[in-house]
Protein backbone atom coordinates (compact mmCIF):
# COMPACT_ATOMS: atom_id res chain seq x y z
CA UNK A 1 0.00 0.00 0.00
CA UNK A 2 1.18 3.57 -0.91
CA UNK A 3 1.84 6.56 1.93
CA UNK A 4 1.39 9.74 0.59
CA UNK A 5 1.50 13.43 1.66
CA UNK A 6 -1.79 16.23 1.87
CA UNK A 7 -0.36 16.77 -1.65
CA UNK A 8 0.07 13.80 -3.27
CA UNK A 9 -3.38 12.56 -1.92
CA UNK A 10 -5.04 15.84 -3.44
CA UNK A 11 -3.32 14.96 -6.90
CA UNK A 12 -4.87 11.37 -6.62
CA UNK A 13 -8.39 12.38 -5.63
CA UNK A 14 -8.25 14.81 -9.07
CA UNK A 15 -6.96 12.25 -11.29
CA UNK A 16 -9.86 9.92 -10.07
CA UNK A 17 -12.77 12.57 -10.49
CA UNK A 18 -11.43 14.67 -13.70
CA UNK A 19 -9.59 11.94 -15.42
CA UNK A 20 -11.02 8.46 -14.77
CA UNK A 21 -14.39 10.18 -14.63
CA UNK A 22 -15.39 9.23 -10.40
CA UNK A 23 -17.21 11.92 -9.11
CA UNK A 24 -15.57 13.49 -5.66
CA UNK A 25 -19.17 12.74 -4.26
CA UNK A 26 -19.27 9.34 -5.22
CA UNK A 27 -15.87 8.30 -3.13
CA UNK A 28 -17.25 10.54 -0.08
CA UNK A 29 -20.72 8.20 0.04
CA UNK A 30 -18.06 5.30 -0.33
CA UNK A 31 -16.25 6.77 2.29
CA UNK A 32 -19.19 7.40 4.23
CA UNK A 33 -20.59 4.00 3.64
CA UNK A 34 -17.30 2.41 4.52
CA UNK A 35 -17.28 4.55 7.88
CA UNK A 36 -20.53 4.20 9.27
CA UNK A 37 -20.25 0.55 8.59
CA UNK A 38 -17.02 -0.11 10.94
CA UNK A 39 -18.35 2.14 13.65
CA UNK A 40 -21.48 0.14 13.57
CA UNK A 41 -19.10 -2.74 13.33
CA UNK A 42 -16.78 -1.69 16.52
CA UNK A 43 -19.14 -0.10 18.75
CA UNK A 44 -23.01 -1.50 17.91
CA UNK A 45 -26.10 0.25 17.22
CA UNK A 46 -26.36 1.24 20.77
CA UNK A 47 -24.10 3.74 21.16
CA UNK A 48 -24.77 7.98 20.99
CA UNK A 49 -22.60 9.55 18.42
CA UNK A 50 -21.38 13.44 18.50
CA UNK A 51 -20.19 13.79 14.93
CA UNK A 52 -17.85 17.57 14.31
CA UNK A 53 -17.99 18.77 10.82
CA UNK A 54 -15.30 20.85 9.21
CA UNK A 55 -16.20 22.84 6.39
CA UNK A 56 -14.33 21.30 3.61
CA UNK A 57 -14.68 17.71 2.11
CA UNK A 58 -13.33 16.04 5.16
CA UNK A 59 -16.55 17.56 6.75
CA UNK A 60 -18.26 16.11 3.43
CA UNK A 61 -17.49 12.77 4.48
CA UNK A 62 -18.60 13.53 7.97
CA UNK A 63 -22.34 14.29 6.47
CA UNK A 64 -22.34 11.13 4.42
CA UNK A 65 -21.48 9.06 7.62
CA UNK A 66 -24.17 10.60 9.76
CA UNK A 67 -26.76 10.12 7.19
CA UNK A 68 -25.84 6.99 7.01
CA UNK A 69 -25.73 6.33 10.17
CA UNK A 70 -29.23 7.96 11.15
CA UNK A 71 -30.98 5.66 8.10
CA UNK A 72 -29.87 2.84 10.61
CA UNK A 73 -31.30 3.99 13.59
CA UNK A 74 -28.11 4.98 15.24
CA UNK A 75 -28.65 7.88 17.63
CA UNK A 76 -26.15 10.85 15.88
CA UNK A 77 -26.06 14.40 16.82
CA UNK A 78 -24.50 16.32 14.33
CA UNK A 79 -22.45 20.21 14.81
CA UNK A 80 -21.01 22.04 12.11
CA UNK A 81 -18.11 23.61 13.37
CA UNK A 82 -18.09 27.04 11.51
CA UNK A 83 -21.37 29.38 11.94
CA UNK A 84 -21.53 30.78 9.15
CA UNK A 85 -19.62 28.00 7.07
CA UNK A 86 -20.67 27.81 3.12
CA UNK A 87 -19.73 25.09 1.90
CA UNK A 88 -18.63 24.48 -1.93
CA UNK A 89 -18.73 21.22 -4.24
CA UNK A 90 -18.75 17.78 -3.21
CA UNK A 91 -19.27 18.50 0.39
CA UNK A 92 -22.13 20.95 -0.08
CA UNK A 93 -24.01 18.04 -2.22
CA UNK A 94 -23.80 16.00 0.65
CA UNK A 95 -24.71 18.86 3.04
CA UNK A 96 -27.94 18.84 1.23
CA UNK A 97 -28.79 14.62 0.52
CA UNK A 98 -28.58 14.70 4.56
CA UNK A 99 -31.22 18.01 4.71
CA UNK A 100 -32.86 16.48 2.28
CA UNK A 101 -32.74 13.36 4.38
CA UNK A 102 -34.72 14.85 6.53
CA UNK A 103 -32.01 15.20 9.66
CA UNK A 104 -30.94 17.84 11.58
CA UNK A 105 -27.34 19.96 12.88
CA UNK A 106 -26.18 21.89 15.46
CA UNK A 107 -23.79 24.88 15.25
CA UNK A 108 -21.05 24.97 17.87
CA UNK A 109 -21.40 28.44 18.71
CA UNK A 110 -24.86 27.08 20.67
CA UNK A 111 -23.85 23.51 21.28
CA UNK A 112 -21.45 25.24 23.07
CA UNK A 113 -23.12 26.61 25.70
CA UNK A 114 -24.33 23.66 26.81
CA UNK A 115 -21.54 21.37 26.60
CA UNK A 116 -21.33 19.85 29.48
CA UNK A 117 -24.89 18.36 29.13
CA UNK A 118 -23.77 17.13 25.28
CA UNK A 119 -21.58 14.96 26.82
CA UNK A 120 -23.88 13.19 28.77
CA UNK A 121 -25.57 12.33 26.05
CA UNK A 122 -22.96 10.84 23.93
CA UNK A 123 -20.57 7.55 23.97
CA UNK A 124 -18.72 8.60 20.63
CA UNK A 125 -17.17 11.88 18.90
CA UNK A 126 -16.50 11.54 15.57
CA UNK A 127 -13.95 14.11 14.01
CA UNK A 128 -14.48 15.20 10.15
CA UNK A 129 -13.30 18.35 10.93
CA UNK A 130 -9.65 18.57 9.11
CA UNK A 131 -8.27 16.20 6.88
CA UNK A 132 -5.49 16.64 4.22
CA UNK A 133 -6.61 20.23 3.44
CA UNK A 134 -4.99 21.48 6.79
CA UNK A 135 -2.56 24.19 6.31
CA UNK A 136 -0.40 26.13 8.44
CA UNK A 137 -1.23 26.51 12.27
CA UNK A 138 -4.98 25.33 13.63
CA UNK A 139 -7.01 28.42 13.58
CA UNK A 140 -10.40 29.04 15.53
CA UNK A 141 -12.51 27.89 16.22
CA UNK A 142 -10.95 24.72 15.84
CA UNK A 143 -8.64 25.76 18.66
CA UNK A 144 -11.28 25.56 21.07
CA UNK A 145 -12.93 22.88 20.11
CA UNK A 146 -10.21 20.27 19.66
CA UNK A 147 -8.91 21.24 23.36
CA UNK A 148 -12.69 20.58 24.71
CA UNK A 149 -13.25 16.92 22.75
CA UNK A 150 -9.66 16.00 23.86
CA UNK A 151 -10.47 16.51 27.54
CA UNK A 152 -14.04 15.38 27.18
CA UNK A 153 -12.76 11.93 28.49
CA UNK A 154 -14.81 10.20 25.75
CA UNK A 155 -14.04 7.73 22.67
CA UNK A 156 -12.19 9.99 19.74
CA UNK A 157 -12.81 8.33 16.50
CA UNK A 158 -11.33 10.51 13.13
CA UNK A 159 -11.69 10.37 9.62
CA UNK A 160 -8.82 10.44 7.30
CA UNK A 161 -6.48 12.06 9.99
CA UNK A 162 -6.72 13.49 13.41
CA UNK A 163 -7.82 17.08 12.91
CA UNK A 164 -5.13 19.33 12.85
CA UNK A 165 -2.61 16.70 12.41
CA UNK A 166 -0.34 17.39 9.21
CA UNK A 167 -0.61 14.82 6.27
CA UNK A 168 2.88 15.18 5.30
CA UNK A 169 6.03 16.03 7.57
CA UNK A 170 5.19 20.10 7.74
CA UNK A 171 6.25 20.11 11.27
CA UNK A 172 1.89 20.33 13.67
CA UNK A 173 1.22 24.12 15.08
CA UNK A 174 -1.01 23.68 17.81
CA UNK A 175 -2.61 20.85 19.49
CA UNK A 176 -4.58 18.16 17.48
CA UNK A 177 -7.30 16.07 17.80
CA UNK A 178 -6.08 12.92 19.73
CA UNK A 179 -7.69 10.14 18.64
CA UNK A 180 -7.91 6.34 20.26
CA UNK A 181 -9.10 5.45 16.19
CA UNK A 182 -8.64 6.67 12.73
CA UNK A 183 -10.06 5.78 9.80
CA UNK A 184 -7.71 6.84 7.07
CA UNK A 185 -8.92 6.37 3.47
CA UNK A 186 -7.92 4.64 1.06
CA UNK A 187 -4.25 4.98 1.22
CA UNK A 188 -1.41 5.64 4.58
CA UNK A 189 -0.86 9.28 5.40
CA UNK A 190 3.15 9.84 5.94
CA UNK A 191 2.39 11.61 9.19
CA UNK A 192 1.74 8.32 10.74
CA UNK A 193 5.41 7.47 10.51
CA UNK A 194 6.82 10.68 12.36
CA UNK A 195 7.27 10.46 16.24
CA UNK A 196 5.68 13.72 16.76
CA UNK A 197 2.63 13.12 14.96
CA UNK A 198 2.17 9.31 14.89
CA UNK A 199 0.84 9.08 18.79
CA UNK A 200 -2.36 11.19 17.40
CA UNK A 201 -3.83 8.37 15.38
CA UNK A 202 -4.29 5.96 17.90
CA UNK A 203 -5.50 2.34 15.91
CA UNK A 204 -5.03 2.97 12.40
CA UNK A 205 -7.38 1.42 9.49
CA UNK A 206 -7.70 1.94 6.41
CA UNK A 207 -10.43 2.05 4.59
CA UNK A 208 -10.92 1.74 0.58
CA UNK A 209 -13.32 4.26 -0.93
CA UNK A 210 -12.63 3.21 -4.56
CA UNK A 211 -9.98 5.04 -5.73
CA UNK A 212 -8.33 2.96 -8.57
CA UNK A 213 -4.07 2.28 -8.63
CA UNK A 214 -4.00 4.09 -12.00
CA UNK A 215 -4.54 7.29 -10.33
CA UNK A 216 -1.08 7.02 -8.62
CA UNK A 217 1.49 6.25 -11.45
CA UNK A 218 2.31 9.61 -11.75
CA UNK A 219 3.63 10.30 -8.19
CA UNK A 220 7.39 10.64 -7.82
CA UNK A 221 7.82 9.66 -4.58
CA UNK A 222 7.50 5.80 -4.39
CA UNK A 223 6.47 5.37 -0.65
CA UNK A 224 4.97 1.56 -0.02
CA UNK A 225 4.22 -0.29 3.02
CA UNK A 226 6.61 -3.56 3.07
CA UNK A 227 4.41 -6.19 5.04
CA UNK A 228 3.27 -9.89 5.14
CA UNK A 229 2.12 -9.77 1.44
CA UNK A 230 5.01 -7.67 0.03
CA UNK A 231 7.21 -10.26 1.77
CA UNK A 232 5.61 -13.36 0.42
CA UNK A 233 5.36 -12.47 -3.09
CA UNK A 234 8.45 -11.02 -3.74
CA UNK A 235 10.59 -14.23 -2.21
CA UNK A 236 12.64 -16.04 -4.19
CA UNK A 237 12.68 -19.73 -3.61
CA UNK A 238 15.47 -21.66 -3.25
CA UNK A 239 16.82 -23.85 -5.52
CA UNK A 240 16.79 -27.52 -4.08
CA UNK A 241 19.61 -29.00 -5.52
CA UNK A 242 21.11 -25.45 -3.91
CA UNK A 243 24.55 -25.99 -1.99
CA UNK A 244 26.40 -23.75 0.35
CA UNK A 245 28.25 -21.68 -2.10
CA UNK A 246 25.01 -20.84 -4.36
CA UNK A 247 23.14 -20.06 -0.70
CA UNK A 248 25.39 -17.13 -0.76
CA UNK A 249 29.20 -16.92 0.78
CA UNK A 250 29.25 -13.67 2.82
CA UNK A 251 31.99 -11.69 5.06
CA UNK A 252 31.44 -9.86 8.28
CA UNK A 253 34.46 -7.78 9.41
CA UNK A 254 33.28 -6.84 13.41
CA UNK A 255 34.48 -7.28 16.99
CA UNK A 256 37.14 -5.87 18.69
CA UNK A 257 38.88 -6.91 21.94
CA UNK A 258 36.66 -5.25 24.18
CA UNK A 259 33.48 -5.64 21.74
CA UNK A 260 33.25 -9.29 20.35
CA UNK A 261 29.78 -10.03 20.64
CA UNK A 262 28.85 -7.69 18.47
CA UNK A 263 30.74 -10.25 15.65
CA UNK A 264 29.16 -13.09 17.23
CA UNK A 265 25.02 -11.51 17.44
CA UNK A 266 25.99 -10.63 13.54
CA UNK A 267 27.14 -13.20 12.17
CA UNK A 268 25.16 -15.90 14.10
CA UNK A 269 22.16 -13.32 12.71
CA UNK A 270 23.95 -14.22 9.34
CA UNK A 271 23.90 -18.24 9.57
CA UNK A 272 20.04 -18.23 11.02
CA UNK A 273 19.36 -15.76 7.96
CA UNK A 274 20.43 -18.26 6.08
CA UNK A 275 23.87 -17.37 4.46
CA UNK A 276 25.54 -20.46 2.79
CA UNK A 277 29.30 -20.21 3.89
CA UNK A 278 29.92 -17.18 6.75
CA UNK A 279 33.59 -15.45 7.45
CA UNK A 280 34.29 -13.19 9.77
CA UNK A 281 37.35 -11.25 9.89
CA UNK A 282 37.86 -9.45 13.19
CA UNK A 283 40.83 -9.19 16.38
CA UNK A 284 42.60 -12.94 17.41
CA UNK A 285 41.44 -12.56 20.71
CA UNK A 286 37.88 -12.29 19.21
CA UNK A 287 38.06 -15.26 17.51
CA UNK A 288 37.95 -17.56 20.89
CA UNK A 289 34.59 -16.09 22.46
CA UNK A 290 32.96 -15.46 18.99
CA UNK A 291 33.71 -18.76 18.14
CA UNK A 292 32.20 -20.27 21.00
CA UNK A 293 29.04 -18.96 20.12
CA UNK A 294 29.16 -19.38 16.53
CA UNK A 295 30.42 -22.94 15.25
CA UNK A 296 29.52 -22.94 12.19
CA UNK A 297 31.32 -19.58 11.03
CA UNK A 298 34.79 -19.18 9.40
CA UNK A 299 37.24 -16.93 10.42
CA UNK A 300 39.80 -14.60 9.43
CA UNK A 301 42.91 -12.88 11.90
CA UNK A 302 43.39 -9.70 10.85
CA UNK A 303 46.08 -7.65 11.48
CA UNK A 304 45.54 -5.54 14.82
CA UNK A 305 46.47 -2.34 16.55
CA UNK A 306 45.65 -1.60 20.27
CA UNK A 307 42.69 -4.17 20.50
CA UNK A 308 40.93 -3.35 17.42
CA UNK A 309 41.45 -4.71 13.29
CA UNK A 310 44.19 -3.12 11.37
CA UNK A 311 43.80 -5.46 8.72
CA UNK A 312 46.58 -4.62 5.50
CA UNK A 313 45.89 -4.41 2.28
CA UNK A 314 46.87 -7.39 1.10
CA UNK A 315 44.47 -8.68 3.97
CA UNK A 316 41.96 -7.09 2.83
CA UNK A 317 41.71 -8.26 -0.89
CA UNK A 318 41.89 -11.56 -0.01
CA UNK A 319 38.83 -11.43 2.09
CA UNK A 320 36.88 -9.67 -0.49
CA UNK A 321 37.74 -12.83 -3.05
CA UNK A 322 34.47 -14.67 -3.60
CA UNK A 323 32.62 -13.03 -1.03
CA UNK A 324 28.46 -12.01 -2.74
CA UNK A 325 28.10 -9.57 0.17
CA UNK A 326 30.29 -7.94 3.40
CA UNK A 327 29.05 -6.58 6.30
CA UNK A 328 31.65 -4.05 8.38
CA UNK A 329 31.16 -2.74 11.29
CA UNK A 330 29.49 -3.69 14.67
CA UNK A 331 31.39 -3.43 17.28
CA UNK A 332 34.89 -2.74 15.34
CA UNK A 333 35.85 0.63 17.23
CA UNK A 334 36.88 3.73 15.47
CA UNK A 335 40.80 4.41 14.54
CA UNK A 336 43.05 6.07 11.62
CA UNK A 337 43.35 2.27 10.50
CA UNK A 338 39.55 1.70 10.59
CA UNK A 339 38.90 4.69 8.82
CA UNK A 340 41.51 3.76 6.07
CA UNK A 341 39.96 0.00 5.74
CA UNK A 342 36.18 1.72 5.28
CA UNK A 343 37.84 4.00 2.02
CA UNK A 344 39.69 0.46 0.97
CA UNK A 345 36.14 -1.66 1.04
CA UNK A 346 34.02 1.29 -0.93
CA UNK A 347 36.86 1.83 -3.52
CA UNK A 348 37.98 -2.11 -3.78
CA UNK A 349 35.29 -4.39 -3.09
CA UNK A 350 32.80 -4.57 -5.99
CA UNK A 351 30.18 -7.13 -4.09
CA UNK A 352 27.12 -5.85 -1.94
CA UNK A 353 28.73 -3.27 0.82
CA UNK A 354 26.76 -2.94 3.70
CA UNK A 355 28.35 -0.57 6.62
CA UNK A 356 26.81 -0.18 10.17
CA UNK A 357 27.75 0.96 13.14
CA UNK A 358 31.50 2.30 13.96
CA UNK A 359 31.95 1.97 9.90
CA UNK A 360 29.30 4.65 9.16
CA UNK A 361 31.06 7.45 10.99
CA UNK A 362 33.55 7.69 8.64
CA UNK A 363 31.08 7.96 5.75
CA UNK A 364 30.59 11.38 5.66
CA UNK A 365 34.17 12.02 5.33
CA UNK A 366 34.37 9.85 2.37
CA UNK A 367 31.19 11.14 0.86
CA UNK A 368 33.43 11.55 -2.91
CA UNK A 369 34.73 7.73 -2.79
CA UNK A 370 31.35 6.61 -2.42
CA UNK A 371 29.89 8.52 -5.43
CA UNK A 372 32.73 6.85 -7.39
CA UNK A 373 31.73 3.37 -6.16
CA UNK A 374 29.47 1.32 -8.54
CA UNK A 375 29.23 -1.67 -6.74
CA UNK A 376 25.83 -1.68 -4.37
CA UNK A 377 26.65 0.29 -1.05
CA UNK A 378 24.18 -0.16 2.08
CA UNK A 379 24.41 1.95 4.93
CA UNK A 380 22.26 1.07 8.10
CA UNK A 381 22.12 4.11 10.17
CA UNK A 382 19.78 5.07 13.16
CA UNK A 383 18.35 8.55 13.74
CA UNK A 384 21.90 9.71 15.28
CA UNK A 385 23.69 8.02 12.26
CA UNK A 386 21.71 9.80 9.64
CA UNK A 387 21.91 12.62 11.03
CA UNK A 388 25.66 12.77 11.09
CA UNK A 389 25.82 11.49 7.39
CA UNK A 390 23.74 13.91 6.34
CA UNK A 391 24.85 16.93 8.27
CA UNK A 392 21.81 17.71 10.06
CA UNK A 393 20.66 17.80 13.75
CA UNK A 394 18.71 14.71 14.72
CA UNK A 395 15.33 16.70 15.50
CA UNK A 396 15.79 17.52 11.67
CA UNK A 397 16.13 13.98 10.18
CA UNK A 398 13.17 13.00 12.66
CA UNK A 399 10.61 14.90 11.40
CA UNK A 400 12.05 14.97 7.91
CA UNK A 401 13.07 11.49 7.51
CA UNK A 402 11.60 10.09 4.63
CA UNK A 403 13.04 13.43 2.26
CA UNK A 404 16.43 12.92 4.01
CA UNK A 405 16.48 9.25 3.79
CA UNK A 406 15.03 9.75 -0.26
CA UNK A 407 17.38 12.52 -1.13
CA UNK A 408 20.66 11.09 0.50
CA UNK A 409 19.70 8.01 -1.17
CA UNK A 410 19.65 9.58 -4.47
CA UNK A 411 22.66 11.98 -3.96
CA UNK A 412 24.84 9.20 -3.06
CA UNK A 413 23.44 6.50 -5.39
CA UNK A 414 23.06 4.24 -1.60
CA UNK A 415 20.55 2.13 -0.66
CA UNK A 416 19.95 3.41 3.25
CA UNK A 417 18.25 1.31 5.98
CA UNK A 418 16.97 4.45 8.28
CA UNK A 419 16.45 2.50 11.52
CA UNK A 420 14.32 3.31 14.46
CA UNK A 421 10.08 2.20 14.94
CA UNK A 422 8.89 1.81 11.01
CA UNK A 423 12.31 1.40 9.49
CA UNK A 424 12.41 3.08 5.93
CA UNK A 425 13.98 1.34 3.26
CA UNK A 426 15.54 4.54 1.09
CA UNK A 427 16.89 2.96 -2.68
CA UNK A 428 18.90 4.72 -5.19
CA UNK A 429 15.95 4.61 -7.69
CA UNK A 430 13.77 6.76 -5.76
CA UNK A 431 11.36 3.49 -4.76
CA UNK A 432 11.34 3.50 -0.57
CA UNK A 433 9.45 1.19 1.59
CA UNK A 434 8.42 1.47 5.37
CA UNK A 435 8.22 -1.35 7.83
CA UNK A 436 5.43 -2.43 9.90
CA UNK A 437 6.87 -5.26 12.47
CA UNK A 438 9.04 -4.74 15.26
CA UNK A 439 8.28 -3.36 18.96
CA UNK A 440 10.35 -1.67 21.80
CA UNK A 441 11.69 -5.17 22.92
CA UNK A 442 14.44 -4.18 19.76
CA UNK A 443 15.46 -1.09 21.60
CA UNK A 444 18.10 -2.58 23.14
CA UNK A 445 21.95 -2.80 22.02
CA UNK A 446 22.78 -5.53 19.94
CA UNK A 447 19.41 -5.74 17.83
CA UNK A 448 21.42 -3.73 15.20
CA UNK A 449 23.95 -6.01 14.91
CA UNK A 450 21.27 -8.72 14.47
CA UNK A 451 19.73 -6.86 11.52
CA UNK A 452 23.24 -6.45 9.76
CA UNK A 453 23.38 -10.15 9.59
CA UNK A 454 19.92 -10.92 8.05
CA UNK A 455 20.56 -7.98 5.81
CA UNK A 456 23.93 -9.37 4.46
CA UNK A 457 22.40 -12.75 4.41
CA UNK A 458 19.72 -11.92 2.63
CA UNK A 459 21.08 -9.62 -0.07
CA UNK A 460 23.38 -12.71 -0.94
CA UNK A 461 20.26 -14.95 -1.87
CA UNK A 462 17.54 -12.68 -2.96
CA UNK A 463 17.27 -9.69 -5.32
CA UNK A 464 18.91 -6.52 -3.61
CA UNK A 465 16.05 -4.49 -3.10
CA UNK A 466 13.67 -6.43 -1.93
CA UNK A 467 16.33 -8.08 0.49
CA UNK A 468 16.66 -5.15 2.14
CA UNK A 469 12.89 -4.40 2.77
CA UNK A 470 12.62 -8.42 3.89
CA UNK A 471 15.08 -8.34 6.11
CA UNK A 472 13.74 -5.40 8.10
CA UNK A 473 10.37 -7.31 7.79
CA UNK A 474 11.71 -10.30 9.43
CA UNK A 475 13.80 -8.85 12.05
CA UNK A 476 10.70 -7.18 13.20
CA UNK A 477 8.50 -10.34 12.74
CA UNK A 478 10.83 -12.64 14.78
CA UNK A 479 10.34 -9.85 17.38
CA UNK A 480 6.87 -9.60 17.17
CA UNK A 481 6.34 -13.35 17.09
CA UNK A 482 8.97 -13.59 20.50
CA UNK A 483 6.10 -11.16 21.80
CA UNK A 484 2.95 -13.40 21.07
CA UNK A 485 4.95 -16.20 22.54
CA UNK A 486 4.96 -14.50 25.94
CA UNK A 487 8.70 -12.95 25.85
CA UNK A 488 7.89 -9.56 27.78
CA UNK A 489 9.22 -6.29 25.96
CA UNK A 490 11.83 -5.88 28.73
CA UNK A 491 13.69 -9.23 28.79
CA UNK A 492 13.72 -9.88 24.75
CA UNK A 493 17.43 -9.95 24.28
CA UNK A 494 19.38 -10.04 20.31
CA UNK A 495 19.93 -13.29 20.99
CA UNK A 496 16.92 -13.97 21.46
CA UNK A 497 15.67 -12.42 18.25
CA UNK A 498 18.67 -14.96 16.72
CA UNK A 499 16.23 -17.88 17.56
CA UNK A 500 13.39 -16.29 16.73
CA UNK A 501 14.12 -15.93 13.27
CA UNK A 502 13.57 -19.81 12.48
CA UNK A 503 9.68 -19.18 13.05
CA UNK A 504 9.72 -15.57 11.73
CA UNK A 505 11.66 -17.48 8.52
CA UNK A 506 8.49 -19.84 8.41
CA UNK A 507 6.63 -16.75 6.67
CA UNK A 508 8.70 -17.39 3.01
CA UNK A 509 9.01 -20.95 3.14
N1 LIG B 1 -13.92 14.79 -3.30
C1 LIG B 1 -12.76 14.81 -2.66
O1 LIG B 1 -11.88 15.61 -2.95
C2 LIG B 1 -12.59 13.87 -1.54
C3 LIG B 1 -12.10 14.30 -0.34
N2 LIG B 1 -12.06 13.51 0.73
C4 LIG B 1 -11.92 14.09 2.08
O2 LIG B 1 -11.56 15.42 1.97
C5 LIG B 1 -10.45 15.75 2.77
C6 LIG B 1 -9.69 16.84 2.13
O3 LIG B 1 -10.60 17.86 1.84
P1 LIG B 1 -10.20 19.38 1.65
O4 LIG B 1 -9.10 19.47 0.70
O5 LIG B 1 -11.46 20.09 1.35
O6 LIG B 1 -9.63 19.81 3.04
P2 LIG B 1 -10.13 19.60 4.54
O7 LIG B 1 -11.56 19.25 4.62
O8 LIG B 1 -9.15 18.73 5.18
O9 LIG B 1 -9.90 21.05 5.14
C7 LIG B 1 -10.14 22.21 4.39
C8 LIG B 1 -10.86 23.22 5.23
O10 LIG B 1 -10.15 23.48 6.42
C9 LIG B 1 -9.79 24.85 6.49
N3 LIG B 1 -8.45 24.91 7.06
C10 LIG B 1 -7.29 24.62 6.45
N4 LIG B 1 -6.25 24.78 7.31
C11 LIG B 1 -6.80 25.20 8.46
C12 LIG B 1 -6.23 25.55 9.71
N5 LIG B 1 -4.92 25.52 9.91
N6 LIG B 1 -7.05 25.93 10.72
C13 LIG B 1 -8.37 25.97 10.52
N7 LIG B 1 -8.97 25.67 9.36
C14 LIG B 1 -8.19 25.28 8.33
C15 LIG B 1 -9.86 25.38 5.09
O11 LIG B 1 -10.19 26.73 5.11
C16 LIG B 1 -10.95 24.53 4.50
O12 LIG B 1 -12.23 25.05 4.78
C17 LIG B 1 -9.72 14.45 2.95
O13 LIG B 1 -8.98 14.42 4.15
C18 LIG B 1 -10.87 13.45 2.95
O14 LIG B 1 -11.40 13.34 4.25
C19 LIG B 1 -12.58 12.15 0.63
O15 LIG B 1 -13.92 12.19 0.89
C20 LIG B 1 -12.40 11.59 -0.75
C21 LIG B 1 -13.02 12.49 -1.77
N1 LIG C 1 10.71 0.96 19.43
C1 LIG C 1 11.10 0.22 18.41
N2 LIG C 1 10.18 -0.40 17.63
C2 LIG C 1 10.57 -1.16 16.59
N3 LIG C 1 11.87 -1.37 16.25
C3 LIG C 1 12.82 -0.78 16.97
C4 LIG C 1 12.49 0.04 18.09
N4 LIG C 1 13.65 0.50 18.62
C5 LIG C 1 14.66 -0.03 17.90
N5 LIG C 1 14.17 -0.78 16.89
C6 LIG C 1 14.98 -1.53 15.91
O1 LIG C 1 16.07 -2.16 16.58
C7 LIG C 1 17.29 -2.00 15.87
C8 LIG C 1 18.26 -1.19 16.71
O2 LIG C 1 19.41 -0.92 16.00
P1 LIG C 1 20.53 0.11 16.49
O3 LIG C 1 19.90 1.39 16.89
O4 LIG C 1 21.58 0.15 15.46
O5 LIG C 1 21.07 -0.58 17.81
P2 LIG C 1 22.43 -1.32 18.10
O6 LIG C 1 23.45 -0.83 17.16
O7 LIG C 1 22.73 -0.95 19.50
O8 LIG C 1 22.17 -2.75 17.93
C9 LIG C 1 16.89 -1.35 14.55
O9 LIG C 1 16.62 -2.34 13.59
C10 LIG C 1 15.61 -0.59 14.90
O10 LIG C 1 14.78 -0.40 13.78
K1 LIG D 1 -10.44 14.60 10.67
Amino acid sequence: MRIVTGEEMASIDAITINKIGLPGVVLMENAGREIARRLIDLYGMEKRFLLFIGKGNNGGDGFAVARMLKEQGVSVLTCIVEDEAIFEGDAKLHKRVYEQSGYRWRYWKEMNRTWSEVLCEVDVVVDAMLGTGLRGAIREPYTSIIKKINLADKEIVSIDLPSGVPAGEAEMEGEPISADRTFTLQLMKLSYYLEATKPYYGEVETLPIGIPPATMNHLEAQRCVWGKDEVVNSWVKSNPFAHKGSNGRIGVIAGSQQMPGAAALSASAAIRGGAGLTTVGTVSTAIQTVATHVKEAMYTAFSEQSGLIAPTEEELFAFYEGKAAIAIGPGIGRSTRIKAMIAHAIEHYTGILILDADALVYVSELHDEVKKRRSPLVLTPHIGEMAHLANESVDVVKQYRFTIAETYAQTYQAHIILKGPHTIVANPNGGMTVNHSGNAGLAKGGSGDVLTGIVTALVARQPLETALSTAVFLHGHAADLLINQGFSINSLTPSDLIEGLAEAYKLCE
